[in-house]
C-alpha cells in the first residue's frame, strides 16, 4: 500500500506520484488499458403528492443494498390462474437508494471515486436515466439545501487539486450544452445558435465553437451551471411540472502537469462528462400534443438509439458487434463513455407509484441491460516527458554531427599523410563562418517546420470539414428517404381512393370530401431537418472553401521556400536534415489522408446503403408507373408495338431473373465485408460512392442539388412535397391492377402476363432444399476448379459465387426481408419508412437482410416504453450474408486523397457482376422466370415466383380478383 504523503492526500491510483510510492513490480504503465463495466446505481424516489392524491401504492421495494423488487400491481394474489404469470421481478444493481437516501449517500457511493481517476487522466461519464419525473435533475443538480452530484464532484475535484497543487499545474475547464430536438445549443452562452457536433481526424468527438470556461472554483462554477441551467429547455407537462424537454451535458476537463524533478514532464486529461438525460416519456400518458409531441419524439427517438447502443454493446461485450453511434447526436457526444474509453456510471430512476409500472419495469431492464457493457479505460496520457525527449534529440544529433565530423577529419588526416608526405598537424578552420551558416540552417529550419505545421492543422480541419459534409450528407439522404416514402405513400392512397371510387360509384360524393391524407410527424420533422442540415451544409461548404483557400496560400509559401532552399543551403549535412524533415512533413500528409480515406470510406458506406433504398423506391414507382400504363393501353384498345412488346417482356423478365435483387444483395454484401475490411486497412471501395463523390453538387441520394427546391415544393395541400418521387396525380387507369394481357401483333399465350402469385411457404422451403444442394454441387466443384486456377481468376471467381450462393441460400424472407423484396406492399411502407429512420444507414442493409424482426419504429418504443425484448437485436443480425465476399481481387484500390488540391477524391472500384445463367424465357406463359432447377421445385407447389409487386397497393388478399371488369 502506498504511505500516505504530508499533504494527507492519496494520490490518484496510476499518477506519477502514485507511482513513486508504489513498489516497482506492481507499477502499472502509464497509461496501461483497464478492462471496466459500467456500474449501474438504481435510485427509488418518494412518492409525489400527486401521486398520493390518486391513490398509487408503492410498488418498488429495496431489498439490501444491491436488489429490488418491482411488484406487479394488476396482479391479484387469489387469481390462482395467474399467479405464473405474474410479472413481479426483483433486479440486482449495483447499488440501491430508496426515499431514505440522501443526495450525499448517492455521491458518495456512485461518483465520489471517480474524482481521483479524473484528475490524473481518466475519462469518466456518469448519466441519469429514467422516465420524466423520476427524478434525474433532482440527482443531478438537486437543491440549494440539498445539492446534487454536480456540485458535490465539482467540489471534490477541486479539492483534490488545491491538496497536490505542489506537484502538479492544473487546468480545468467546463463547458455546458443541452441537445434539444437534435440540435446542440451552448448553455453558457445560448446566443451563440446551434453548434456543430464534429468528429477529428484522430476519431474525437469535439463540439465547434462551444465555449470553455476555466476556473478553480467551485462556487463559481455552480453560478455558471444554475445561470446554464435556467436556460435549459424546461417545460410543464403532465408527468411533471418542471420537465426537462433536453439531454444537458456537463463536461469538465481536467488538464494536469506533472513537474518531476529532472526534466521529465507527463500531462494527462481527464474528461469528467455528467449527463442529465431527458425523460422518456409514453405518449399515450403524457397526453402531449403539438410542440411537447415532437419534443418527445426526439426524446425518445434518441434514448431509443441510447438504448440501441447498450444493447449492442452488452451482447458479448460488444466485440465483432457493430455499435451504431450515428443514430442520434447524443450517441455520438456518449461514444466513449459507453463503448470507449471511460469509467461509467448509470443511475436509473424510477417512481414507486404502482401507476408508473410500466415505465419502472421498462426502465429497470434498460438498466439491467447496461450492466453487461464493457470499456476498456486507458489514461489519456498527452506528453511523457516532452523535454527529455526533446533533449534527448538534441544529444543524439550532436553525437551524430561529431561521429560525421570525427571521420572527416581522419580522412582529411589519411590523405594528407601519403607515403613520403610528412604529417601534418590538422587545423580547425574558424568557427565564425560555420556559425553563421549553422544560425542561418536554424533559421530556416525553423520557417519550414512553421510552414509545414500551419499546413498541417489546415489538413486536419479540412479532413473535419468534409468528414462533417459527409455525414451531413446521409443524414439529408436518410430525411430525404422518409418524405419520399412517404409521398409515395399518399400516391397510394390517391389512387387507392380512386379505384374505390369506381368500385363504388354510389357512394362517391362520401369519398369525395375526404381529407388529404395526415402527414405523420416523423416526416414533418424530416422536412425541418432537412432544411436545417442544408443551412449547416452551406455553412460548411463556406468554411471549407476559405480554409482551402488559405491551404493554397500556405501551400505557395512553402513552395517558395522550398525554391529558395538549395541557395542558402550550401553542407551536404544541412541539406540531409531539411531532406527529413521534408520527408517527415511527406509522412505526416500520407497519414492524414490516410485517416481522411478511412473517414471518408466509412461514411460513405453509409451513404450508399440510402442510394440503394432509393434506387429501390424508384423502381418500385417504375413498376407502378409501368403497369398502370399498360392497363391504359389495355383499357383503350392500343395495339402495342412490338419492338416496345420485346422491351416489356425483358423488363419483366430482368425482374423475374432478380437481376436486380442479385446485383444490390452483392452490392451490400460487399458493403459489410468492405466496412470489416476498413478495419484491416484493405483498400477498396464500391463504384457507387465513386460516382457520388465524382460530380461534387450531386447530392448523396444521386439527385442533383438543384432538384432539392423542387423536391421540396409545396403542393396543392400547403404541403411540401417531394415532386420527383410522386409529384404525378394518378390517372384513373393509372392504377395498381395487374398487368393486363394486351393486344399484340405475337402469339397471344407467349404475352399474357399473369398477376404475380406469391410463393406459398412450403414452395419456398422446397426452393431453399433443392438450391441448397445445388450450391453443395457448385461449391465443390469451384473448389476443384480454383486449385487450377491461376489466383487472379480464383478472385474473379469468387465475386460470382459470393452471388450465387447469397441467392441460392436464401432462406424464406423474413418480415425485415420481405420488404426488400419487389412485392411489398403498401401497406408494409409507413412501417418500413418509420423504421429506417431509427436504423443506422450503414445498418440497414444487414439488419434488413440477416435479421429475422424487424426493426423498431419511435412509435413502437413510445408505446412499448423500450420494452428489453423490442432493443433486444436478433441474435442472427452480426453474421454476414456472404460467406466469402471477395472485394480486394475485384476492385481497384484507387483511394487517394489529393492534397494538393485539398480535395477528397473518392476511390475508383470497378466490380465485374456475375452474369445469371438462368433459362431463357421463350415459351413460358409467365412474365418472371425461374432458374431451371429452381422452377421444378417452385412448379411442383403449384406456385409461381414472382418479385412483381401484388396488384393491390393496399395488399388486400384478392384484390384484383374482386375489381369489377372495365369496359375494354
Ligand atoms: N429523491 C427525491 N427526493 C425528494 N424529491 C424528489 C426526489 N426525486 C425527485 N424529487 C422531486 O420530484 C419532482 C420531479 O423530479 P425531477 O424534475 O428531478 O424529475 P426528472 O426525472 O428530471 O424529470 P424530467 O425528465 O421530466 O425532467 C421534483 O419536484 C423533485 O424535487
Amino acid at each position: 500500500m502506498p504511505s500516505q504523503n504530508t499533504t494527507g492526500f492519496s494520490p490518484a491510483r496510476g499518477s506519477p506520484a502514485f507511482r513513486e510510492m508504489e513498489p516497482k513490480d506492481q507499477q502499472m504503465p502509464a497509461n496501461a488499458l483497464l478492462a471496466s463495466c459500467p456500474q449501474v446505481a438504481l435510485r427509488i424516489r418518494p412518492l409525489s403528492e400527486a401521486e398520493l392524491e390518486e391513490g398509487a401504492t408503492i410498488i418498488a421495494h429495496k431489498l439490501g443494498d444491491q436488489a429490488i423488487v418491482l411488484m406487479d400491481p394488476g396482479e391479484d394474489p387469489e387469481d390462482t390462474l395467474r399467479a405464473h404469470r405474474s410479472r413481479e421481478r426483483t433486479f440486482i444493481f449495483d447499488m440501491v437508494f430508496d426515499q431514505h437516501s440522501s443526495q450525499e449517500d448517492v455521491y458518495s457511493a456512485t461518483i465520489q471515486h471517480l474524482v481521483e481517476g479524473v484528475i490524473s487522466g481518466y475519462n469518466a461519464t456518469v448519466f441519469a436515466y429514467g422516465p420524466s419525473g423520476a427524478g434525474k435533475t433532482h440527482t443531478m443538480l438537486g437543491m440549494d439545501t440539498e445539492p446534487g452530484i454536480y456540485l458535490r464532484t465539482l467540489t471534490d475535484l477541486f479539492q483534490a487539486i488545491e491538496e497536490t497543487r505542489d506537484n502538479m499545474d492544473y487546468s480545468v475547464s467546463m463547458s455546458y450544452l443541452e441537445i434539444y430536438n437534435e440540435v446542440i445549443r451552448d448553455l453558457l452562452n445560448p446566443s451563440s445558435g446551434f453548434l456543430d457536433l464534429r468528429e477529428d481526424s484522430r476519431g474525437n468527438i469535439q463540439i465547434a465553437g462551444i465555449t470553455e470556461v476555466s476556473t478553480l472554483n467551485a462556487q463559481e462554477i455552480m453560478q455558471l451551471l444554475t445561470r446554464g441551467n435556467r436556460q435549459r429547455t424546461q417545460e410543464p407537462t403532465a408527468t411533471n411540472k418542471t420537465s426537462s424537454r433536453s439531454h444537458a451535458v456537463l463536461q469538465v476537463t481536467v488538464r494536469q502537469r506533472w513537474r518531476g524533478p529532472d526534466l521529465a514532464e507527463e500531462v494527462h486529461l481527464g474528461r469528467l462528462f455528467m449527463v442529465d438525460l431527458a425523460g422518456s416519456e409514453r405518449a399515450s400518458q403524457t397526453q402531449n400534443r403539438g410542440k411537447r409531441m415532437k419534443e418527445g419524439a426526439h426524446i425518445n427517438r434518441s434514448l431509443l438509439a441510447l438504448g440501441n447502443c447498450i444493447n449492442a454493446l452488452s451482447e458479448k461485450g460488444g466485440r465483432g458487434q457493430y455499435v451504431n453511434f450515428r443514430d442520434s447526436k447524443l450517441t455520438r457526444l456518449l461514444k466513449d463513455a459507453l463503448g470507449g474509453n471511460s469509467h461509467t456510471v448509470m443511475i436509473a430512476h424510477i417512481s414507486p407509484a404502482s401507476s408508473s409500472f410500466e415505465e419502472s419495469r421498462t426502465t429497470l431492464l434498460y438498466a439491467y441491460r447496461a450492466k453487461n457493457i464493457k470499456t476498456r479505460v486507458k489514461r489519456n496520457l498527452l506528453n511523457v516527458s516532452y523535454r527529455i525527449a526533446q533533449y534527448t534529440d538534441v544529444i543524439s544529433e550532436l553525437r551524430r554531427e561529431i561521429e560525421h565530423l570525427k571521420s572527416k577529419i581522419e580522412k582529411q588526416e589519411k590523405n594528407k599523410s601519403g607515403p613520403g608526405i610528412p604529417d601534418v598537424q590538422v587545423t580547425v578552420p574558424p568557427n565564425d563562418a560555420e556559425d553563421e551558416s549553422h544560425l542561418q540552417m536554424n533559421k530556416i529550419r525553423a520557417q519550414l517546420i512553421r510552414a509545414f505545421k500551419e499546413q498541417m492543422e489546415m489538413r486536419h480541419s479540412l479532413v473535419e470539414l468534409e468528414n462533417t459534409n459527409l455525414e451531413l450528407h446521409v443524414d439529408l439522404s436518410r430525411h430525404l428517404l422518409t418524405i419520399a416514402d412517404w409521398e409515395r405513400e399518399k400516391s397510394d392512397l390517391h389512387m387507392q381512393r380512386e379505384q374505390d371510387e369506381l368500385e363504388k360509384e354510389e357512394e362517391l360524393a362520401e369519398t369525395d370530401g375526404e381529407d388529404a391524407p395526415t402527414e405523420p410527424q416523423e416526416v414533418a420533422v424530416a422536412r425541418e431537418e432537412v432544411n436545417l442540415l442544408l443551412a449547416e451544409h452551406r455553412k460548411t461548404s463556406a468554411l471549407k472553401a476559405g480554409l482551402e483557400q488559405r491551404l493554397a496560400l500556405a501551400k505557395q509559401k512553402a513552395s517558395q521556400m522550398e525554391t529558395l532552399l538549395p541557395t542558402q543551403v550550401t553542407s551536404e549535412d544541412q541539406r540531409e536534415v531539411l531532406r527529413l524533415l521534408c520527408r517527415a512533413h511527406e509522412l505526416e500528409v500520407e497519414n492524414t489522408e490516410l485517416r481522411a480515406d478511412n473517414l471518408c470510406r466509412k461514411t460513405l458506406l453509409c451513404q450508399k446503403d440510402l442510394v440503394i433504398q432509393h434506387c429501390r423506391q424508384h423502381q418500385r414507382l417504375c413498376e407502378q408507373l409501368i403497369r398502370g400504363q399498360r392497363q391504359l393501353m389495355h383499357d383503350s384498345g392500343i395495339q402495342v408495338p412490338e419492338a416496345l412488346e420485346r422491351q416489356y417482356q425483358l423488363y419483366f423478365r430482368e425482374l423475374g431473373e432478380d437481376t436486380l435483387d442479385r446485383l444490390l444483395l452483392l452490392h451490400s454484401g460487399m458493403a459489410s465485408s468492405l466496412q470489416d475490411a476498413s478495419v484491416l486497412n484493405i483498400s477498396s471501395l464500391p463504384e457507387a460512392s465513386q460516382a457520388q463523390h465524382k460530380d461534387k453538387k450531386n447530392l448523396p441520394w444521386g439527385l442533383q442539388s438543384e432538384l432539392l427546391p423542387l423536391l421540396l415544393e409545396r403542393d396543392s395541400d400547403g404541403n411540401k412535397s417531394l415532386k420527383a418521387t410522386a409529384s404525378r396525380k394518378p390517372g384513373r387507369q393509372d392504377s395498381l391492377l395487374p398487368p393486363p394481357p394486351l393486344r399484340t401483333r405475337l402469339t397471344p399465350p407467349m404475352l399474357e402476363l399473369n398477376p404475380p402469385a406469391a410463393l406459398s411457404v412450403q414452395a419456398r422451403k422446397e426452393m431453399a432444399l433443392g438450391t441448397k444442394s445445388i450450391a453443395r454441387i457448385a461449391a465443390s466443384r469451384r473448389s476443384k476448379a480454383q486449385d487450377r486456377d491461376s489466383s487472379s481468376s480464383r478472385s474473379s471467381r469468387h465475386l460470382e459465387e459470393a452471388a450465387l450462393d447469397s441467392k441460392d441460400q436464401k432462406p424464406n424472407p423474413s418480415p425485415a426481408e420481405k420488404r426488400w423484396l419487389p412485392a411489398s406492399p403498401s401497406r408494409d411502407r409507413s412501417v418500413e419508412r418509420k423504421a429506417r429512420r431509427k436504423r443506422s444507414p450503414s445498418v440497414t442493409c444487414g439488419v434488413q437482410l440477416m435479421t429475422e424482426k424487424p426493426p423498431l419504429s419511435v412509435e413502437h418504443f413510445t408505446e412499448s416504453q423500450l420494452s428489453l425484448g423490442h432493443l433486444q437485436p436478433s441474435k442472427s443480425s452480426g453474421k454476414s450474408f456472404f460467406p466469402a465476399v471477395p472485394t480486394a481481387s475485384k476492385t481497384k484500390p484507387n483511394l487517394s486523397f489529393h492534397t494538393e488540391e485539398a480535395t477528397l477524391h473518392v476511390p475508383e472500384v470497378s466490380f465485374t457482376f456475375p452474369s445469371p445463367t438462368w433459362q431463357s424465357s421463350a415459351g413460358s406463359s409467365r412474365a418472371p422466370l425461374l432458374p431451371r432447377d429452381i422452377r421444378g421445385s417452385a412448379d411442383s407447389g403449384g406456385q409461381h415466383h414472382s418479385p412483381l409487386p401484388p396488384s393491390n397497393p393496399r395488399g388486400r388478399q384478392g384484390g384484383s380478383a374482386k375489381r369489377p371488369q372495365r369496359p375494354r
